[in-house]
């Protein structure tokens, strides 16, 4: 692909870019695991990453997250420079992650699950709960209201008392998006969600991320190729680290240098849902 991956969306011009990246890299010793990666975010789209294993996805969410410091390029959110920040930082910034797996609170029910995530907005809500300070009851409310209305959109308001351990694997998928999105985040990283997932689920995740562009940008990184062919507007291709291609899904399918990446690849085993 011939396109220069750091220009904005050209089919999109009139969207807000929100996050960019201009020439990451990344090295773990001698290793080099992003090489120069750049990356633009519009609002209101869903940008996938994809590559073979060890391409590089997962460093690229991590510096996204603050997890990991490049050594050279930049990141912008919304215009400016961000550099110093941490993970603690991502939930005001309006940036929110899910983790591969699930990663719920085992102890929490699946509404108080997803009011840690709604905390954003608390100015004395679940954490002053939790400490047993005073608090303002309408807050309180308001973000009960929320995390209900969250769970009712994915469709798992009927478990909002129950604990995670009890529920079904696809089930609980859908509560760890329900607690990232309490937040209102502006964008919303996507760590492999297919993974675990039968047929019908993955059609009904497809169904949700689609529906969530009208309120948010969406970065999947996800090795499901229907599920990236189906939802994202654009796609970037990582290998060893470079960006190999960047365009449509119907671009990348057909990129010569997308399908050599491809062959190359051993065939991954099945995912075991977890926990
Ligand atoms: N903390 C680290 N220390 C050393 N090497 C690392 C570290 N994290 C990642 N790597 C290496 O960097 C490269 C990119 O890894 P990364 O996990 O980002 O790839 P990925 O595309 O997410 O792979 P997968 O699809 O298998 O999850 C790999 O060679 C990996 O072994």
């Amino acid at each position: 692909m011939s396109e220069d991956p750091t220009r904005t969306d050209p089919e999109a011009p009139e969207l807000p870019e929100l996050l960019r990246l201009r020439e990451v890299t990344v090295r773990f010793g001698g290793l080099v695991a992003l090489d120069a990666v750049s990356l633009t975010v519009p609002s209101g789209r869903v940008t996938g990453v994809i590559g073979p294993n060890g391409a590089g996805k997962t460093t690229l969410f991590n510096v996204i997250c603050g997890f990991v410091r490049p050594r050279r390029g930049e990141l912008r959110w919304r215009g400016r420079p961000l550099s110093r920040h941490r993970p603690h930082d991502l939930a005001r910034l309006g940036i929110a992650r899910t983790l591969q797996g699930v990663g719920l609170f085992p102890g929490l029910t699946v509404l108080e699950n997803v009011l840690v995530g709604a905390d954003r907005h608390a100015r004395s809500g679940f954490l002053g709960d939790l400490l047993a300070l005073p608090r303002a009851d309408r807050d309180e409310r308001a973000l009960r209201e929320r995390a209900m209305a969250r769970l009712d959109r994915l469709g798992v308001a009927g478990v909002a008392g129950r604990l995670p351990g009890e529920l079904p694997y696809g089930v609980r998928k859908r509560v760890a998006l329900a607690r990232a999105l309490a937040a209102e985040p502006d964008l919303l990283l996507l760590d492999e969600p297919a993974a675990g997932l039968s047929a019908g689920e993955i059609a009904e995740l497809a169904e949700l991320v689609r529906g969530l562009r009208e309120e948010l940008a969406v970065v999947l990184v996800e090795h499901h190729m229907d599920l990236v062919m189906d939802v994202c507007d654009r796609v970037l291709v990582l290998d060893f680290g470079r960006v190999i291609a960047h365009g449509t899904p119907a671009e990348v399918r057909d990129d010569p240098a997308v399908v050599a990446a491809y062959l190359g690849e051993e065939v991954r085993e099945p995912e075991v849902p977890g926990a």
